[in-house]
């Protein structure tokens, strides 16, 4: 029998990891944690993963998981993207909301990349996971990021039960792809 699999989550984001252990762990992944501040660049989606799990790995020298989360606007050519943690700090809920005041199409997507290294030197492995949405005026509590102003099926993330977000959100979709390549002995190649 096969050791149970491991993997480290470099985040320094606790909701990020209590989902990802929440959706993981019923199928026998075990998720650890370092919560190390990784700096991250600009460029493209996959770009951003990539580099912050290379640092990442050179980081802890050993094998790492990484996500970095986006928020696409689809009036805005998928802008905040990558760079709506800064958005988020800067301008909040309303910020974000107004960004769109001069468009009718309030549509986003949440989109999850993940990136699993066996360590320094080699290749990075992205799982993408994406769930289309709408901006609105924040509803719900307000626990974590923009949650509240993303709605899906009439319920913002905010609104729905934890359960229910993770059945259906960006990062269960990216985990979905990431749990199949485990479970395919893909650690282990
Ligand atoms: O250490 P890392 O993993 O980088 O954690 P982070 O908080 O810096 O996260 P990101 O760089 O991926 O930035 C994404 C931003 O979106 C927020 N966010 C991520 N996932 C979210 C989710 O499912 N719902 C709401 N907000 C989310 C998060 O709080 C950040 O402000
Ligand atoms: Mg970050």
């Amino acid at each position: 029998m096969s050791a149970a699999p491991v993997l480290n989550f470099i985040t320094g984001n606790a909701n990020k990891l209590s989902e990802v252990r929440t959706i993981l762990e019923p199928a026998g992944i075990t998720v650890r944690n370092q919560p190390l501040d990784l700096p991250e660049v600009q460029g493209t989606l996959e770009d951003v993963t990539r580099d912050k799990c290379r640092a990442a790995a050179a980081a802890v020298q050993g094998p790492v998981l990484v996500e970095d989360t986006c928020l696409c606007f689809d009036a805005l050519n998928g802008l905040p993207g990558p760079y709506i943690k800064w958005f988020m700090q800067s301008i909040g809920h309303a910020g974000l909301n107004n960004l769109l005041a001069a468009y009718d199409d309030k549509s986003a997507e949440a989109v999850a990349t993940f990136g699993f290294s066996q360590g320094p030197g080699h290749d990075v492995l992205l799982f993408q996971g994406r769930t289309k949405g709408k901006i609105v005026p924040p509803r719900g509590p307000t626990t974590f990021g923009w949650d509240p102003i993303f709605e899906y099926d009439g319920q913002t993330y905010a609104e729905m039960d934890k359960s229910a977000k993770n059945k259906i959100s960006h990062r269960f979709k990216a985990l979905e792809k990431l749990r199949a390549w485990i479970e395919a002995g893909g650690m282990k190649a």
